[in-house]
């Protein structure tokens, strides 16, 4: 679901002098901007905020996860959080809106992990099975003989089941990340990339992404290595199934190019002292999540396209 809304960038809480001398020119000239919601599939989860923030559905898990995250060597890797607020009777949490400082910024969302779903979702649909006619619908939409025989009949998919369709689909299972979505300089977005699974695939969205530039493309890829050395030092990270979350890269006209962590509504604390290593294949039960085989390989995929 990609929504647009406009937002009045004004002072950001960040220490980098840039941001605020630039935050600062736009706030004087009142320049307004379009936020965008790339991914997501939930239409109207988020709303405009003030001070360059963004709100966003308040999520249990997800503030838990925020409030962590704050006091966690990941801090530097992922929006500012900044409490839960009410609007209009509906709780919010309050984030750092990245776009906030940027000047016509591309955005890409990639979804990380070997898998989609959370070993509890799949204990729970095995013991009651939900079929579900609108996951039917968006299957039969992208390959109309991807359903068995039976869900044809029934007109309905069990979620697990299409979690891993469009795992093995697209570049979730082999690679252990997929591209979700990309919006670009112009405006244009897709989120058509349901059958991007290949390593080449992927560089060619890249490089679209980046329109070639190699800069940007170096910038991206010292970004994803301190990402990677702070993330295989972080105890958050150590201690929770990381679901569902996704990185965003985000570049703009002055060649400002950042990534971020995002999307905690699926990470899940583990039970008693209970640690990840985000590199071992799953097996139902050790709850690894493949985020970090992601990661390489999403470093290797950068590196190859700048040595080319
Ligand atoms: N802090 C932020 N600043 C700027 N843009 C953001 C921010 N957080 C999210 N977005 C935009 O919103 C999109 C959806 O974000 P997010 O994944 O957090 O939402 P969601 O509703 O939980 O998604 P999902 O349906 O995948 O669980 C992202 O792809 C990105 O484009
Ligand atoms: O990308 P698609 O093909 O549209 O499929 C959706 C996507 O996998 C979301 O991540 C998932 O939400 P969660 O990650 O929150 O489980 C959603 O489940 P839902 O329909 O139950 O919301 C799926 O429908």
């Amino acid at each position: 679901m990609v929504t647009f809304s406009g937002l009045l960038p004004v002072i950001m809480n960040n220490n980098n002098p840039w941001r605020k001398i630039k935050t600062i020119v736009q706030f004087q000239f009142k320049k307004r901007y379009s936020w965008i919601q790339l991914a997501g599939h939930t239409a109207g989860s988020f709303k405009a905020g003030t001070g360059g923030k963004i709100l966003k559905k308040y999520c249990e898990s997800e503030k838990v996860c925020f409030e962590l995250l704050m006091k966690d060597s990941l801090h530097l890797c992922v929006p500012g959080y900044y409490g839960v607020v009410e609007r209009d009777g509906e709780r919010y949490i309050q984030l750092d809106d990245l776009l906030a400082d940027l000047e016509e910024p591309c955005v890409m969302d990639c979804k990380m992990g070997i898998r989609t779903y959370l070993e509890e979702e799949l204990i729970k649909a095995r013991e009651k099975p939900k079929p579900r006619n609108d996951l039917y619908r968006k299957m039969i939409e992208v390959d109309s003989q991807a359903p068995t025989a039976k869900e044809h009949t029934e007109q309905a998919v069990n979620k697990p089941r299409y979690m891993q369709w469009r795992e093995t689909l697209s570049s979730t299972a082999t690679l252990g990340f997929r591209i979700e979505g990309v919006k670009k300089a112009d405006g244009t977005c897709s989120t058509n990339f349901k059958r991007t699974k290949t390593k080449e695939q992927i560089l060619q969205v890249f490089t679209d992404f980046v329109e070639g530039n190699k800069n940007i493309l170096k910038s991206y890829l010292i970004r994803l290595k301190e990402l990677r050395s702070i993330l295989e030092t972080s105890e958050f990270f150590k201690r929770h199934e990381v679901i569902g979350s996704s990185l965003l890269f985000i570049h703009d006209k002055n060649q400002q190019a950042r990534v971020w962590l995002i999307d905690f509504g699926k990470t899940t604390p583990l039970p008693n002292g209970q640690t990840l290593d985000h590199r071992l294949t799953w097996k139902e039960g050790n709850r690894e999540d493949g985020y970090l085989l992601g990661l390489d390989n999403l470093i290797d995929i950068m590196s190859s396209i700048l040595t080319d």
